[in-house]
């Protein structure tokens, strides 16, 4: 049995007084799409956050990779993680936020080109190639030599696919991806990503309020609500005959809003 690229086992997570994941378990096998869905606040965004390492926990395991993510050994001992072990085991991840941050003053070509360059000491000749390609992929080959400002919201969201995607990560996480972009720009991304998912063996969460997306794209649909996974499994099953009163009841209202689930 191949062991899980992510393991995340009994995650505690607080703001303060707020306990915001509570104590959360689930796996993620190599070359998983998973999506996480569930309703405003229950954390989904939280859990992207920490295993992009930006965010800290509060209690309980992560290992990414076969390693843990927030400890590391030492003289035998298991301690929290340093930022030299963090900083290793970022590289296994890639992430793309909700509003793109992109570098303004940098072309496309040099947003995506730059931190290859940078975090892994490539040549410009070698990360420009890769570049290129991603942005042929993202259906924007024409745009290299562009500057952020003068793209549309979905270019820009596809050149930060791009950019995550030119480090080569194991996993990619995106979040709430569509979200601000306006309606008419939002198939273009998903386009590319349903495209990704099925060409590509990388491991992938999304976070997303786009149930019909989410279908489309999910091998496994995890339902979160109050930091807890209410219910879990194929989206044939989440989406057409979910089990628990809480996935019913958010399916509900999202139809009621007009959405296709
Ligand atoms: N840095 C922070 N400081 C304090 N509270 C926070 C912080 N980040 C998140 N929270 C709180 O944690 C809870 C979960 O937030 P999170 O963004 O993970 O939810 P979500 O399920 O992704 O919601 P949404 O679908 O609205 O994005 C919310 O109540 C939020 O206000």
């Amino acid at each position: 049995m191949d062991q899980p690229i992510i393991r995340i086992q009994d995650l505690r997570k607080s703001f303060g007084t707020l306990t915001v994941i509570d104590g959360l378990n689930f796996d993620v096998m190599k070359g998983e799409k998973l999506a996480l869905i569930g309703p405003s606040g229950s954390g989904k965004t939280t859990i992207l956050r920490i295993l992009m390492t930006l965010e800290g926990i509060s209690g309980g395991r992560i290992e990414v990779c076969g390693e843990p993510l927030y400890h590391m050994q030492r003289h035998d001992a298991e301690v929290a993680a340093d930022e030299a072990h963090l900083h290793k085991m970022r590289r296994h991840i890639g992430m793309v936020f909700q509003h793109f941050n992109l570098f303004p003053h940098k072309s496309v070509l040099q947003n995506i080109t730059l931190a290859p360059m940078l975090t892994k000491g490539e040549t410009r000749a070698v990360a420009e190639k890769r570049a290129r390609g991603l942005l042929d992929m993202v259906g924007l080959a024409d745009k290299a030599d562009y500057m952020p400002s003068q793209l549309s919201g979905g270019q820009k969201q596809r050149v930060a696919i791009a950019r995550a995607l030119a480090l080569q990560p194991q996993i990619m996480l995106f979040d709430e991806v569509t979200s601000a972009l306006d309606p008419e720009l939002v198939e273009e991304v998903l386009e590319v990503m349903k495209r990704l998912a099925a060409e590509t063996d990388m491991t992938m969460l999304l976070v997303t309020h786009e149930m019909g997306f989410a279908h489309d794209f999910a091998d496994r649909v995890l339902f979160f609500d109050k930091g807890r996974i209410v219910e879990q499994g194929p989206p044939a099953q989440i989406f057409t005959a979910p089990q628990e009163d809480r996935t019913k009841s958010f399916l509900r209202k999202i139809i009621a809003a007009g959405q296709r689930v």
